[in-house]
């Protein structure tokens, strides 16, 4: 399996060089050259099995000869055994059609545990192999820093740091991070929002100074190893909810594009979806791109769902590029174009690939405290404020009785306890598994966001990784 950049300008390379790499040289992403399939035999011959398994199966394909199948399968059987659920990502029952999808039984409580666990397994194998080190580099509205820094604390060879947007994210999200005491584990606090923050990230990837001195990584989305490990989710919920012989519907929570994207690959390489719901917030470039063709960027509104105040969605090139007609050159004028003006609109072409698969909605604050009230009222189930932008978003379709829908469920809500006490009158707490969050001590650097600043931060701090 080898992978090209959605920008037609970089050298494609194995998995374990994309793993490594993150961004493209070209600034693209990468994307397998061509999409793995699954016969309808294959998909049922998946059902009943445990998750490690599951996932290792799913993986092979785009993993390829960088990892054997044993290595893959000991891997994946590490990373999901640090979860506090046995099924990893077990499906709840909301009512006769709908189904949660709990992703937050990770360390972390976020679907980001589920790629990350396995991804600082792949770096810390693939650099030994290589004897590299790698400074790892990237932007967060809460949880996938957190996530990650819980994956490779303390590894060898690696520092980490990590931008966040400051005063925008919640408390337990934040403490997830500076609380962690490990000499690699770099947290930087940002004026301005996640938007500059992965601007800032993205550019390091291009600087020659930078690029000179350290082996650049990504734990942010923009590495394809993140997405691959979150299509395994999509395949595990449908076989239990009779895949392949009956077709599922999804409603994803979305910022940054990911997560829905890991759907996409999933209806790709067979897996029967009968649509993905792209749910947003009042931070809807994805809603309006997804039903006009607008996808222009305003500024950022900070939302009780903050891990989704996200406008500039990095995946989105990812779709793009593949519903256009896999053209690189197109995509890269495309995209400097929206760089330039932060706007563009999308060709016929990709609208109508992406509406075969995909549809959108839009939740506002009110409308989010609504459906947590909702869940709690009518199901029993406290959710959190990005799982009730999904859970909205999914009420609001209208699918044959005999497609079940699932909402993903991606944080747990003790990571936003105050919207979720105001909306349900119930303060979830922290599972044990967090330990004493709030009496450790932090550790954060405040920058403002100025990429010179930083980037001249990461130059002074990174010790561990230099080469
Ligand atoms: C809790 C939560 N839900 C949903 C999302 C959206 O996921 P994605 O960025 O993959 O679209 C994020 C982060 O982006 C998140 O942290
Ligand atoms: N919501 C995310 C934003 C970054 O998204 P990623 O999936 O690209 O890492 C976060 O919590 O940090």
């Amino acid at each position: 399996m080898d992978y090209i950049s959605t920008r037609g300008g970089a050298e494609p390379l194995d998995f374990e060089g994309v793993t490594l790499a993150g961004l493209a040289s070209d600034g693209g992403l990468f994307l397998p050259r061509e999409w793995p399939q699954f016969s309808e035999g294959e998909i049922a011959a998946m059902a009943g099995l445990p998750y490690a398994e599951l996932a290792a199966l799913v993986m092979q394909p785009f993993v390829g000869t960088s990892l054997t199948e044993d290595e893959l399968l000991e891997l994946c059987r590490e990373a999901y055994g640090r979860f506090a659920h046995d099924a990893v990502t077990p499906l709840v029952q909301l009512n006769e059609q709908h189904w949660l999808l709990e992703l937050f039984h990770g360390p972390t409580l976020a679907f980001k545990d589920v790629a990350l666990q396995l991804l600082g397994l792949l770096f810390e194998k693939f650099l030994a192999r290589r004897g590299e080190k790698l400074t790892i580099v990237g932007a967060t509205s809460g949880d996938t820093g957190s996530a990650a820094i819980d994956a490779v604390a303390g590894r060898e060879g690696i520092d980490i740091f990590m931008l966040h947007p400051s005063g925008r994210i919640s408390d337990v999200q934040r403490r997830q991070m500076t609380t962690v005491r490990a000499p690699n584990v770099h947290n930087i606090a940002i004026g301005g929002s996640f938007d500059d923050a992965q601007a800032m990230v993205k550019r390091m990837f291009g600087d020659e100074e930078l690029t000179a001195r350290f082996r650049i990584g990504a734990v942010n989305s923009i590495n394809w190893a993140r997405l691959m490990a979150q299509v395994v989710y999509y395949f595990a919920a449908a076989l239990q909810l009779g895949a392949p012989h009956r077709k599922i519907a999804f409603s994803v929570p979305t910022g940054n594009f990911g997560d829905v994207f890991a759907g996409y690959v999933a209806a790709k390489m067979g897996l029967p979806i009968e649509r993905l719901v792209v749910a947003t917030n009042v931070n809807d470039i994805l809603h309006r791109a997804l039903s006009d063709g607008d996808y222009s960027a305003a500024s950022v509104t900070a939302t009780t769902a903050p891990s989704m105040d996200i406008q500039v969605s990095s995946n989105f090139e990812r779709l793009l590029f593949d519903c256009g007609g896999r053209d690189g050159a197109a995509m890269a004028e495309q995209m400097r174009g929206f760089d330039t003006t932060k706007a563009m609109r999308l060709t016929d072409l990709q609208r109508t690939g992406a509406a075969g698969l995909l549809t959108s909605a839009r939740a506002d604050e009110v409308e989010m405290a609504q459906a947590m009230r909702w869940a709690c009222e009518n199901t029993g189930q406290v959710i959190d404020p990005h799982t009730a932008i999904g859970l909205h978003a999914a009420r609001l379709q209208d699918l044959p009785r005999a497609v079940p829908i699932v909402t993903l469920a991606t944080a747990h809500p003790s990571k936003f306890r105050d919207p979720v006490e105001q909306a349900t009158g119930t303060r979830p707490s922290l599972p044990p598994r967090v330990g004493d969050l709030f009496a450790r001590e932090e550790s954060c650097d405040e920058l403002p966001g100025d990429y010179d600043a930083v980037k001249a931060h990461i130059m002074a701090n990174a010790t561990r990784s230099a080469s």
